[in-house]
């Protein structure tokens, strides 16, 4: 399986169970909203063409909020739509047989009842077990006995520890009882009580705040790579106008960048046109790498343009500690420029932090003084200013002054070609110009894509060198973008604790 799933709440869905004022897709989006983590379809009646297609109907809303949907007996209906997996029950095919035709970038799952069922599963390869029935349900004919509280216990004592839900009458309460008084349990699955429900995304948050006390969810690490998949989506369907007030080395690189990911580059340096253009734009990359007297004015309307309504600016101080002008233009921006993010490589960073930086023209000399001085860079500058600090090397540390990433994603070819930093400055535009509701993540997100298709860009075979990767990488930065999802298996972040 690709993608770590969260199991804690599991939507079985069934069409015979909404309420008359609502309609199946509704509810399921409502319980969408209400923060399943997993849709089930289940359908026992459906011919295969309507299955398929309902099946495109409810993919459609699953995708929209990154949960993976998982049909329900039917590996051709799965297959069909290209579901992220199945459910299959004990008289189902078998699941050795499932997993051949599947193969392993898809969930399987498996009903059991027994130890004896739970243990094969496991030996089969499965990838969840479907616990239950625990209770009585009027959902389904039972043709098993039901496990209770107990039975659960007991069937979870007995077996390696695997992903799992219980399913079978599940409530908020028995829900509740059921968690508190077992070990291992990944999440409820459950028909009716939202399918049901008068308020199916009411009755979602509730079951999800009840079980968030039990069972902790994805980490940290898993949130911010779900939170990537879903904000490079967004980037490519919002594709946000993204203004550059860039240097002339980099300028077009920037530009083929912005556009690989579905957003709008425009790349003016005039003063006179900064308003109009930030009534649109999406948000404001400010670069000074080859800083002119006339440009550094045109940066500060820009930024103070853009503050006024409410786009993100994202400060690249290129070579900040190699001029006495640089140094003078930085300390004014990271002042008066109301900035959004701070995104610069390792000497600029440690310069500005007064942690060491220094610069050889726009280059960085030198190491980062170990990963406790890196971060310790991050998190005091973004604390001081208010901001978001990202700090680019070998390591990437990105901190919002309170936690600290390292993304340890990235071909050593990113130092071999001129601008590999701005163009991460320039995507972090693209990022956090529709990713507003939090600005650490989306420069995660936008750091991460930079890096994966740095790696993904150097491992192909028509690579020989620094040319030939500077062209792959604007294809990889694309190729990414129309498929998000692959981060999951590529991305390398986790959190430094200081
Ligand atoms: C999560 C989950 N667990 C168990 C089941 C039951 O599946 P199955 O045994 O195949 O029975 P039917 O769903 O086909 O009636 C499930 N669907 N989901
Ligand atoms: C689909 C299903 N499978 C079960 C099993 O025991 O394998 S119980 C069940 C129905 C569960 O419905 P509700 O949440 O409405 O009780």
């Amino acid at each position: 399986m690709v993608v770590p799933v969260d199991y804690s709440l599991y939507l079985v869905t069934d069409s015979s169970l909404v309420p008359e004022n609502a309609t199946f897709l509704g509810q399921i989006e409502k319980a969408l909203e209400g923060g399943v983590t997993l849709v089930q379809l289940r359908e026992k009646d459906l011919d295969t063409g309507p299955f398929i297609d309902l099946a495109y109907k409810v993919q459609a809303l699953t995708r929209q909020f990154n949960v993976p949907l998982i049909i329900n007996d039917r590996i051709d209906v799965a297959l069909a739509v290209n579901a992220d997996g199945v459910h299959i029950g004990q008289d189902d095919m078998p699941m050795r047989r499932a997993r051949q035709i599947l193969g392993h970038d898809k969930i399987i799952g498996v009903s059991c009842n027994t130890i004896a069922e739970a243990q094969q599963a496991i030996a089969d390869g499965a990838d969840y077990l479907g616990i239950g029935a625990v209770w009585d349900t009027s959902t389904k004919k039972l043709k098993k006995k039901t496990l209770g509280i107990q039975g659960v216990k007991d069937l979870l004592a007995a077996i390696p520890p695997i992903p799992n839900v219980v399913i079978g009458g599940i409530k908020l309460n028995n829900g509740k009882e059921l968690l508190e008084n077992t070990q291992g349990v990944h999440g409820l699955s459950i028909v009716s009580g939202i399918m049901a429900a008068p308020d199916a995304k009411q009755a979602c948050q509730d079951l999800l705040s009840m079980i968030r006390h039990y069972v902790p969810g994805p980490s940290k690490e898993q949130d911010i790579v779900k939170y990537a998949i879903k904000a490079t989506a967004r980037v490519k369907s919002g594709s946000p106008l993204v203004h550059h007030m860039t240097n002339t080395v980099v300028i077009n690189d920037n530009a083929n960048a912005t556009l690989a990911v579905g957003a709008s580059p425009i790349m003016s340096t005039n003063t006179e046109e900064v308003d109009d253009i930030a009534a649109i734009n999406g948000a404001m990359v400010v670069n000074m790498g080859t800083l002119s007297q006339s440009m550094s004015e045109a940066m500060s309307t820009a930024m103070e343009s853009n503050t006024k309504l409410g786009n993100p600016v994202i400060f690249d101080p290129v070579g900040a500690a190699a001029t006495e002008y640089r140094r003078v233009m930085t300390q004014k921006y990271l002042d008066v420029g109301h900035l959004t993010v701070l995104k610069g490589n390792t000497g600029e960073i440690l310069y500005i932090a007064q942690r060491g930086g220094q610069s050889r023209g726009v280059d960085t000399v030198g190491g980062t003084g170990g990963e406790a001085n890196a971060a310790a860079a991050v998190k005091e500058t973004a604390q001081k200013y208010g901001i978001i600090v990202a700090m680019t090397g070998e390591i990437d540390y990105v901190s919002d002054g309170e936690r600290v990433f390292a993304i340890d994603n990235g071909d050593a070819l990113l130092a071999s070609i001129t601008g590999s930093g701005c163009m991460v400055s320039s995507i972090v535009g693209c990022f956090t110009a529709v990713n507003r509701e939090n600005y650490l993540y989306a420069t995660i997100a936008g750091i991460l894509i930079v890096t994966v298709a740095s790696e993904k860009a150097a491992s192909r075979p028509d690579v020989h060198g620094p040319g030939t990767f500077r062209s792959a990488l604007i294809d990889e930065l694309y190729n990414i973008t129309n498929e998000p999802s692959i981060l999951a298996t590529y991305a390398k972040v986790r959190e430094v604790k200081l």
